[in-house]
């Protein structure tokens, strides 16, 4: 009982101390804007309105390391992730793109402008690789265009919304290019059918919300922005809600198990739990349980 009296004081204390609407890093960034509407939910916003929120290698180092920090801040939680102005994102900055080539084409060794290309694609395969490995869920708004690697980008965020204007498109073979940071790995992740995966890939065709929607890349279609945002923040308070071990080692565990055998994931999340049954959270929610208690406070994690 004392752990319990003594688990539930230091959530009291650490719910009183906080400070909602200060980030406790810095996460000041030239294309990206990061905002804390509500106490544990960080908002990420694309913000290069003016470029359609067009990626270039600034914007993937930013994202890699605004997730690489908000993974470690305690007052994080939850993640939404939408762009600013009339579009999503346009996909690859074509003219930092053309601009990045004329460097490498500097070099005449053929290894020597391998290397600097794959610098660059590394940059945004880390960076979506990071909305994975940051342990907070990441809830992905769209609304109209998600472009080339905005299609990649959105595949590695834990949930999918869009407008009813949304469409997606995987459109890198139209330019010439296999599609190179994360839609063709983990497009087929997502929707699950594989046919279909191909065709969207082969094929660079438009799909739009409707069919992004039935094919289960989009877990909801909304009819605005406003009314977007509006549920995908209850959701996000929803998640900010519970159990921050809980829902971190719920998303470790999802993360890790779809790329392993289901007995490694058994052996992962057993592993984890060996340790993580013994928190106050598990000792806190289950005693709110038996209480019929509902407006639990966990404490930052
Ligand atoms: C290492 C390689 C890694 C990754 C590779 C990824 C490949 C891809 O992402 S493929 C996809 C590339 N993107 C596109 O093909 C989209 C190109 N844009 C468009 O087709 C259109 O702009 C539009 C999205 C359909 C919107 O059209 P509209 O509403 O008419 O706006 P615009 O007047 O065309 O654009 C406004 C403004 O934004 C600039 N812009 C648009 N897209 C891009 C872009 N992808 N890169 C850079 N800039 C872009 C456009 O030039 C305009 O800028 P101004 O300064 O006003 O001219």
């Amino acid at each position: 009982m004392s752990l319990l009296l003594r688990s539930l004081s230091r959530a009291f204390l650490a719910q009183r101390g906080t400070n909602f609407s200060k980030m406790s890093r810095n996460l000041s960034f030239n294309t990206l804007n990061v905002t804390v509407p509500k106490p544990f939910i960080y908002h990420v916003e694309l913000n290069r309105p003016q470029k359609l929120n067009a990626q270039t290698v600034e914007m993937w180092v930013e994202l890699k390391h605004c997730f690489d920090e908000l993974n470690l801040d305690p007052n994080c939680r939850v993640i939404l992730l939408s762009g600013s102005g009339k579009m999503f994102t346009a996909g690859l900055d074509f003219k930092a793109a053309m601009e990045h080539s004329v460097e490498i084409n500097e070099e005449e060794d053929v290894a020597r402008k391998a290397k600097l290309l794959r610098q660059a694609i590394a940059k945004g395969q880390d960076a979506f690789t990071s909305f994975e490995s940051c342990n907070k869920p990441v809830l992905a708004a769209v609304h109209s265009a998600c472009i080339g690697a905005g299609v990649s980008l959105i595949t590695a965020a834990d949930v999918r919304y869009c407008t009813k204007d949304a469409w997606f498109q995987v459109k890198e073979v139209l330019l010439g290019m296999a599609c190179d940071v994360g839609a063709l790995q983990r497009l087929s992740k997502v929707v699950g059918a594989d046919g279909i995966v191909r065709e969207i890939c082969y094929t660079g065709r438009k799909i739009e919300a409707v069919e992004a929607e039935k094919i289960g890349l989009i877990s909801k279609v909304f009819n605005d922005k406003e009314s977007m945002m509006a549920s995908v923040m209850e959701v996000a308070e929803t998640i900010a809600g519970n159990s921050p071990v809980a829902v971190q080692g719920t998303k470790n565990s999802l993360v890790f198990s779809r790329d392993h055998s289901v007995q490694d994931g058994l052996t992962h999340i057993a592993v984890h739990n060996q340790g993580m049954l013994q928190s106050e959270d598990f000792i806190n929610g289950v005693m709110a349980l038996a209480m019929k208690q509902t407006d639990i406070k966990y404490s930052k994690l």
